[in-house]
């Protein structure tokens, strides 16, 4: 039995939903989908989740948003119309919104209920669609199939008794349709999970209900070695490990949430990458282990919006607590960090710099000041990141260098480097500008 995981370029219209449809006529053992909300139809289009969040904000803010309102309504009545269906659903989804959005408050679980409604009515219409030609489908709202979540708005995990009673729904009959994005907390609370988060739905849907494959079916034949806006047409990836797709998603691979992938690796699940607008491609599978090759780097990925907080003090090594106390400062101002590559003397603290407001950067540079002693305090910002991946590389000669050079030769200067702890992947911290033209020259290197 399979879990199928359908993003929002497949749902993004009518003409897609009955791909989704065939994909999942053609194939009895999918059971399990899980859908996005309509995303975008070409790429000059709208997702309705940036709408809903659009709404959300305004409402908060006493700013109007009925045009906004009257653009999801227009879209979802026009896959309605042309799939033959009711529009019962959208009046629905309309008065589901307005009782969400309820008074003029700002509350933050009320922003997460709007956000969910894309995938709620997404699921709701693509059920409706699967009845209406004829298939046993139905919807399975989260709560009722048992995705238990932290109470975390925007950015919830979930939590392991989830696990326990998505088992329980094998003993459903027919297709089970299920949206994406989010869960309720023990209180019964709707919090959904970060942006993108329909994959991870789906991973939490395979691990619970035992599924043999889980398949995230999107726009691209599969994952690309690079982001295919950065390189034209980019090599294929056939088979990549969990720890080398975990890599490169979060460095911008956003092909697949960097988050998907741990509910699926810990029971042993194998994830499929494909492409509903062409599904006899045989995708890329995610798999725990591959043999290796000669060919060590699988992919290299880049994500801009860092930046880094380096300090030095001398015998900084020698001083206990040093970098315990210099986290702490980040931790009480709940900065989270991403990377800290560190020297003898010398420690850089690199964080998503939308984190780093003025008032929260004044705070910690005085806390340094006052509490660390420190010699030199430099902030680098709008860095980007690259990772360089690949199981192997780590016993394979002449990876750094090559990689290096290759930056250099895009004339491309590097503010830091940082050979991962992960042991499969190389940082490279360079100025956000730099982005492209250090990936491209990196891709000519590796797969030219
Ligand atoms: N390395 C990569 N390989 C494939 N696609 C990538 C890669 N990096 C970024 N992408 C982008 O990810 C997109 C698919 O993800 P997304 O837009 O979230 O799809 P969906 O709507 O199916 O959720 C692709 O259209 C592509 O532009
Ligand atoms: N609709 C949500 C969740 C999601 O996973 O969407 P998509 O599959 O289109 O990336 C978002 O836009 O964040």
């Amino acid at each position: 039995m399979k879990v199928a995981k359908f993003g929002g370029s497949s749902v993004a219209s009518a003409e897609q939903i009955k791909k989704v449809a065939a994909i999942i006529t053609d194939d009895p053992a999918k059971k399990f989908i899980v859908v996005s909300a309509p995303g975008k139809r070409n790429k000059d289009d709208f997702k309705i989740t940036d709408k809903l969040i659009e709404i959300a904000n305004r409402h908060c803010q006493g700013e109007p948003y009925g045009h906004l309102t009257e653009t999801i309504m227009m879209r979802f009545s026009e896959i309605l119309d042309q799939l033959n269906l009711s529009s019962a659903i959208a009046e629905e989804l309309h008065q589901t919104l307005e009782e969400a959005l309820g008074s003029n408050e700002y509350d933050s679980p009320k922003v997460d209920i709007v956000k969910s409604l894309g995938e709620v009515f997404s699921a709701k219409v693509l059920s409706a669609y699967l009845t209406s030609i004829g298939l046993n489908a139905t919807y399975t709202n989260p709560e009722t199939a048992g995705i238990i979540v932290s109470d975390e708005p925007g950015n919830a995990r979930v939590l392991e008794e989830s696990f326990a009673n998505l088992y329980a729904l094998r003993k459903n009959s027919g297709i089970q349709i299920i949206p994406g994005f989010f869960g309720y907390t023990k209180a019964g609370k709707l919090v959904t999970f970060s942006r993108g988060g329909s994959d991870i739905t789906g991973s939490i849907v395979a691990a619970g209900v035992k599924a043999e494959l889980y398949e995230n079916f999107t726009d691209v034949d599969s994952v690309f070695t690079v982001n295919p806006s950065i390189v034209y047409r980019p090599k294929q990836i056939s088979t990549i490990t969990y720890k080398e797709m975990r890599e490169l998603s979060y460095a911008g691979f956003s092909v697949f949430h960097d988050e998907a992938l741990i509910p699926a690796f810990n029971v042993g699940i194998p994830v499929c990458i494909k492409n509903t607008n062409n599904p006899e491609a045989p995708g890329t599978m995610i798999v725990a282990e591959k043999e290796p090759t000669e060919q060590c780097v699988v992919g290299i990925a880049g994500d801009g919006g860092f930046c880094s907080l380096y300090v030095s003090k001398y015998l900084m090594n020698r001083e206990l607590g040093f970098g315990r106390k210099l986290l702490q400062i980040f931790e009480d101002e709940h900065i989270s960090f991403e990377h800290a590559p560190s020297g003898i003397d010398d420690m850089s603290v690199v964080i998503r710099q939308n984190q780093f407001t003025a008032e929260k950067e004044r705070i910690i540079l005085q806390r340094i000041q006052d509490e660390l002693n420190v010699d030199t305090i430099k902030i680098h910002r709008d860095l980007a990141m690259i990772m360089v991946v690949g199981e192997g590389m780590i016993s394979t000669i002449g990876v750094a260098q090559k990689a290096t050079k290759a930056i250099t030769d895009a004339n491309v200067n590097m503010v830091m480097i940082n050979q991962g702890s992960s042991e499969v992947s190389m940082m490279f911290g360079i100025q956000e500008v730099d982005l492209n033209r250090a990936v491209q020259s990196l891709y000519k290197a590796f797969f030219e």
